[in-house]
């Protein structure tokens, strides 16, 4: 299929070649509709929306044929105009050049109002400032006054857009020191129960939720949050619990579900549950304990209020649940909707029904794979990508991925990278390649121990590692501002996974670059994440250095 096309075209994106020598492009292009799905999306075809940063002249680069690609052709940028050449089969003569910045911010996703708007106290703004944190994104201005106002909501935004702080500020304007004089007197005098439980798939994701809540609690009050993920010690959280008496927990499920069932965790008067990354949180895995959970946490049962049909879950009352994800399929607003009083959706900056997403026709199965082409499919990954960012797959053979993406990272310059693959053993050989080629490169997965997790983790974030080799468990929440590039040198199981491991780059509106390296055989496979995701997934090279863009029909 991939070799079928009729035309192609090309263009290099390198570092190098001089911007200033690329002509104005004035109008969008009026060739073939399917190459530049973008334009339509971003405005008129301009270098700018192609990934240069300037317009100026042409220049024209030689450069081998990378040896794994099958049929190469050309695009040629004559007079600020692109022209179309005849499909060559043999050759290639790239011919524009120019360099792109993926850590560039380009659409920063933040709303007009400020935090006081919104209706926090005092002394969380304060904490804002100190913090840095100094206006609201779209998405936290959205949910936070609809938290306020105590309806449940389902919050679905793109990835790195903001939505810990969208559900986390509004909690701690009710619960805890930062919260409001008023609330702060009615909290119970004696032993106060917990207030809020924020439940998350994995445990990096709820440690990572902890430390954001810390940082604006202060190192003072610490102690009003507590982290109960697995891998740790038990007795230790346990221990933790009865002492310092927190007003928040963030947890996975499976410890929660434990400390809970053993009568130590005291969620009977929670107000807020929070089940962050809910689509995950809903797979069989975890189905256990998120059934207690969702039966524990929050007021004794209604008695008038009956049971739930479908689950048999005693429905309650007082109760205010958020769910959050960037991906939401239709198993979540059902989920949403026995579980909720009445949710509402907040989508990005607006706030509408829960049943705005309504049932898409056909199978919801999205656990079909990538061969999944459903309206479920689509649905369930509207608006989970950030716009800014930009879409590669490379075709390369199985033997040469790892030396393909080496070249991917040189050409693109990028300093913070994230490499998915699917199996532990070629993910250590592809670390030990990359090491072996001089490049600074570690590998994250579950089969390390948790201290040497933590490590890695830390050091990525400091720039001490350029690029993290890891698999899906890095792929949910995991927030490293500076990651310019993410690489699936094994493709992502269906456009879901695409959307979450994709979105570990171009957080809060900064630029960033996916590329996936596939096999000739697999390419049917792009092109069926690209249609479900509704973005543009451009064929690409690496040759000299340069990244090398192949449009086609
Ligand atoms: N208003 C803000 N101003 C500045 N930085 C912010 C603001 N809100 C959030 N951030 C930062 O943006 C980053 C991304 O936020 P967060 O992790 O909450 O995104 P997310 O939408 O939950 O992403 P994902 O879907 O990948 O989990 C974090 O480092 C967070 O501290």
């Amino acid at each position: 299929m991939a070799t079928s096309v009729a035309t192609r075209f090309l263009f290099l994106v390198g570092d190098s070649l001089s911007l200033k020598k690329l002509p104005k492009i004035s109008r969008p292009a009026s060739f073939h509709n399917t190459a530049y799905v973008l334009s339509s999306t971003h405005g008129p075809l301009t270098l700018k929306s192609l990934g240069f940063k300037n317009e100026t002249e042409t220049t024209t680069t030689k450069f081998k044929k990378d040896n794994t690609k099958q049929t190469p052709s050309t695009l040629k940028v004559i007079q600020g105009q692109f022209q179309e050449v005849k499909p060559n089969r043999v050759k290639v003569k790239p011919k524009a050049v120019a360099t792109e910045n993926p850590v560039e911010i380009d659409s920063a996703p933040f709303s007009a109002k400020s935090f006081a708007e919104l209706g926090l106290p005092p002394l969380l703004i304060e904490a804002l400032n100190r913090e840095g944190f100094q206006v609201p994104t779209d998405v936290q201005s959205a949910s936070i006054p609809t938290i306020l106002k105590n309806h449940d909501v389902v919050i679905q935004s793109y990835t790195g857009s903001g939505k810990t702080l969208a559900y986390v500020l509004p909690i701690l304007s009710e619960v805890g020191p930062l919260a409001n004089n008023n609330n702060n007197n009615k909290e119970p005098k004696k032993k106060p129960d917990i207030q809020a439980v924020i439940v998350a798939p994995s445990r990096e994701l709820g440690m990572q939720i902890v430390r954001e809540i810390k940082k604006l609690l202060g190192p003072e009050n610490k102690r009003f949050v507590q982290q109960l993920v697995g891998g740790a010690n038990r007795s230790r959280q346990e221990e933790s619990l009865r002492k310092n008496k927190p007003v928040i927990v963030v947890g996975t499920p499976g410890r929660i579900a434990e400390i809970s069932s053993s009568g130590k965790l005291h969620t009977h008067g929670c107000r807020y549950l929070v089940l962050d990354e809910i689509d995950q949180l809903l797979s069989f895995n975890f189905r256990e304990d998120m059934h207690r959970i969702i039966e524990h946490v929050g007021k004794k049962a209604d008695s008038d209020s009956g049971s739930d049909p479908v689950t048999g879950i005693k429905k309650r009352v007082e109760r205010q649940m958020v769910m959050v994800s960037a991906t939401v399929p239709f198993a979540v607003i059902r989920a949403a909707g026995s579980w909720g009083r009445n949710p509402f959706l907040v989508q990005a900056d607006k706030v509408g029904p829960l049943e705005s997403i309504s049932r898409p026709p056909g199978p919801v199965n999205l656990a079909a794979g990538p061969g999944n082409n459903t309206p479920a499919a689509s649905t369930a990954v509207a608006g989970s990508l950030p716009p800014a960012l930009k879409h590669y797959y490379c075709v390369s053979r199985m033997l040469h991925k790892v030396d393909t993406l080496r070249r991917c990272v040189h050409a693109l310059d990028a300093k913070t990278v994230i490499v998915f693959m699917n199996h532990t053993r070629q993910l250590k050989d592809a670390v030990f390649k990359l090491q072996a080629r001089g490049l600074v490169a570690e590998e994250l997965h579950g089969d390390l121990g948790k201290l040497t997790r933590s490590t890695m983790l830390k050091k990525f974030k400091k720039g001490e590692i350029r690029v993290l080799v890891t698999n899906e468990l890095s792929a949910r929440g995991l927030d490293v501002m500076d990651c310019d590039l993410v690489v699936n040198v094994d493709l992502p199981t269906d456009s879901v996974h695409y959307a979450h491991r994709a979105g570990r780059t171009g957080r809060l509106g900064r630029k960033g670059s996916v590329v996936s390296i596939c096999e000739e055989s697999e390419v049917f496979v792009v092109r069926k994440l690209q249609k479900q995701l509704g973005v543009t997934i451009q064929c690409c090279e690496f040759a000299e250095g340069k990244l090398v863009i192949e449009e086609q029909k």
